[in-house]
């Protein structure tokens, strides 16, 4: 206890800006009344919104950067290294136009959420329906034409389960789907066009992806390792799968382990839906997509 008292004392802690600001909050803290808990509750809920947000994202290694330069800051004015602790601070205010023109695309989408009315979508859970809904659209438009042209398509809708492992194995992308750029990525020719393309809340996240393979024993023998792919990650996720074979053409949707083959674009864009649009929990949603489509067998 004594030594702490010594170590508040001594002149680098005297002279520390963040140690009185922490006294005059104590201070405050003792005259709040509700109004303040209220803005402290909001502004906590909003931090919270936007960790969930950058969650696995490459924006969250950002922040943690920035978190380690600001503890390397905090302890070199407490250890009192003045030369680090000016060029870092100095820095500071380069670091805050450094975050604009990185996240200058997100926060393009942000400000045109807020010039749409759709405010109430920044505070509330997320819902990305109406992204949703398009990312199906495009998809199911793509495969059916892919599904002529006999291009391979491996495309996986991530849920709940959060796949950030899979997405750093190809190549970042976070473009809005359409059904013109699906081709283009899966285009033979194309440097993307080998693994999967991961659809992260209605938005193209990444291509080129790689996907555990499934060792089933169940599967026919005449799929490959893009299905063998597409159930391997339906097995270890939540995952909803969306496959367009380049032997045949065959378009197929891997859930829970499990592959339904030769479905036509109208039953693809059913099940998508169905499994992605609904607020039922994923357990339930399995049952009910076993129950709806699941009634030819496994993919055998
Ligand atoms: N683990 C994996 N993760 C992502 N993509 C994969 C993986 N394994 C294979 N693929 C994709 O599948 C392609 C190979 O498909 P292959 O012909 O072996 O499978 P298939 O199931 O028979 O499909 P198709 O009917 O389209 O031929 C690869 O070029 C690659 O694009």
């Amino acid at each position: 206890m004594e030594t702490f008292q010594n170590i508040f004392n001594t002149a680098a802690f005297q002279n520390f800006d963040l140690l009185s600001s922490l006294r005059s909050s104590v201070n405050s803290l003792q005259t709040a009344g509700l109004m303040d808990v209220v803005d402290v509750l909001i502004v906590a809920y909003i931090i919270y919104r936007v960790m969930k947000l950058l969650k696995d994202t490459s924006a969250a290694r950002l922040v943690k950067g920035i978190i380690v330069l600001l503890l390397v800051m905090l302890l070199a004015s407490v250890a009192g290294l003045t030369t680090i602790s000016f060029i870092l601070r100095n820095s500071l205010g380069i670091g805050v136009f450094a975050v604009i023109v990185i996240f200058q695309p997100e926060l393009r989408r942000l400000l045109e959420q807020l010039g749409k009315g759709n405010l109430s979508r920044l505070l509330t859970p997320a819902d990305n329906k109406d992204e949703i809904e398009e990312a199906i659209g495009a998809t199911v438009a793509a495969c059916a034409d892919m599904s002529r042209s006999r291009t391979g398509v491996l495309i996986v809708f991530e849920r709940r389960e959060r796949l950030g492992e899979i997405v750093a194995t190809g190549t970042l992308l976070d473009a809005d789907p359409s059904p013109e750029l699906l081709k283009n990525i899966f285009f033979k020719n194309s440097p993307l066009h080998d693994g999967a393309l991961i659809m992260r809340d209605g938005r193209i996240c990444a291509a080129g992806c790689v996907l555990p393979l499934s060792g089933s024993q169940n599967l026919s023998r005449d799929l490959g390792t893009r299905h063998r792919a597409a159930v391997g990650m339906s097995e270890s996720s939540d995952s909803v799968l969306v496959v367009v074979s380049e032997e045949t053409g065959a378009i197929s949707v891997a859930i829970g382990g499990m592959l339904k083959r030769h479905l036509s674009p109208e039953v693809l864009k059913k099940v998508l839906e169905s499994e992605l649009l609904t607020e039922e929990k994923p357990e339930k949603n399995r049952l009910t997509a076993l129950r709806n489509i699941w009634k030819g067998g496994a993919g055998k």
